[in-house]
């Protein structure tokens, strides 16, 4: 086996882009542009929205309604880029020329920007997604076959047990807890290493049942450096008699 690695090219580079009040520039209201801007304002992103009221599509038109995008009635004006508040820009319209115009001025400008259906015009690519509160997965098939994305993505969302957006809020108020009782830098390793050896412990399915009295008994074996499983937890066995697995939190 390798020592590191092996490079794969060709590949998207997939991140959790924090848009978070940070503006993004929607050039379409249209089917698109709906799934679009429910991305953008479910990541709490600032959303301006230019296109035509008649264009509109029912979506569109009721987050207008709402306020909850600032709304521009008119079709897109080269003078629209200039606000240097701009993060980043989408297009979905059915204009093809007005679309590579668009994506030349955002080049033009350094501005990001996704031209929907036209991959060589896009600095991103959208993928196929799956959210459940904290919990998001994205699929891409990097430009091969977006219905094959959506079928995979579907595909990994019902092997999840149920409930498990809150699982992971649960182990993101245990690892709070955590930090609590181990404050500081000094205590970092230790502490990755015993949330590791939990999470690999446990099931999936085991965090979607654990409730706050079981994070308290749990948070108890951190001192001894313990894991115990589940089932002692719910059990209310002693922490002294949780034995130590002879694992290290990693796979040899
Ligand atoms: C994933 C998803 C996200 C989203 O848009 O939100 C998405 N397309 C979706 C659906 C979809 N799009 C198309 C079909 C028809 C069936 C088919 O072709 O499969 C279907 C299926 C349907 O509608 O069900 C047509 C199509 N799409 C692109 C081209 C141009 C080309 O390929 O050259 C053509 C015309 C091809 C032609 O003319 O034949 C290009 C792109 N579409 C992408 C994303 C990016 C690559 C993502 C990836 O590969 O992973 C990329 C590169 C750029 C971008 O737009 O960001 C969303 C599914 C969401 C979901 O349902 O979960
Ligand atoms: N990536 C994908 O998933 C995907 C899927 C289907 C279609 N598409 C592509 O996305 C584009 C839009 O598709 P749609 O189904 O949303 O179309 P649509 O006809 O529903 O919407 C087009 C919108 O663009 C607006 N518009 C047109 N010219 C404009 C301009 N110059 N300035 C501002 N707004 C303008 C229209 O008013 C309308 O709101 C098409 O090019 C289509 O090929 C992408």
């Amino acid at each position: 086996m390798a020592k590191f690695p092996e490079i794969e090219g060709g590949g998207s580079l997939m991140l959790a882009w924090q848009i978070r009040n940070k503006l993004v520039l929607m050039v379409g209201g249209g089917e698109v542009a709906a799934g679009r801007i429910l991305n953008l304002l479910n990541s709490d992103a600032k959303v301006r929205l230019i296109s035509p009221r008649s264009g509109l599509n029912d979506e569109v038109a009721h987050r207008v309604e709402q306020g909850l995008v600032e709304y521009i009635d008119r079709t897109f004006e080269p003078s629209d880029l200039d606000d240097p508040n701009i993060a980043m820009v989408m297009t979905a319209i059915d204009d093809p020329e007005a679309s590579t115009m668009i994506w030349k001025l955002c080049k033009e400008k350094r501005i990001v920007a996704n031209i929907a259906d036209v991959p060589p015009e896009c600095d991103f690519y959208f993928g196929s997604q799956y959210r459940d509160g904290p919990l998001q997965i994205m699929v891409s098939t990097s430009g091969n076959g977006p219905r094959m994305a959506n079928i995979v993505r579907r595909r990994i969302a019902a092997s999840l047990p149920p409930k498990m957006g809150e699982a992971i809020k649960k182990v993101g108020a245990l690892r709070k807890k955590l930090r609590v009782v181990a404050p500081g830098n000094e205590e970092g390793p230790k502490r990755m290493k015993w949330m590791i050896k939990v999470c690999d412990k446990w099931s999936l399915e085991d965090f979607c049942t654990m409730e706050e009295r079981d994070m308290e008994a749990l948070l108890e074996s951190y001192a001894p450096d313990v894991v115990p499983t589940f089932e002692q937890v719910r059990l209310g066995e002693d922490p002294d008699i949780w034995e130590f697995d002879g694992s290290f939190g990693f796979a040899v």
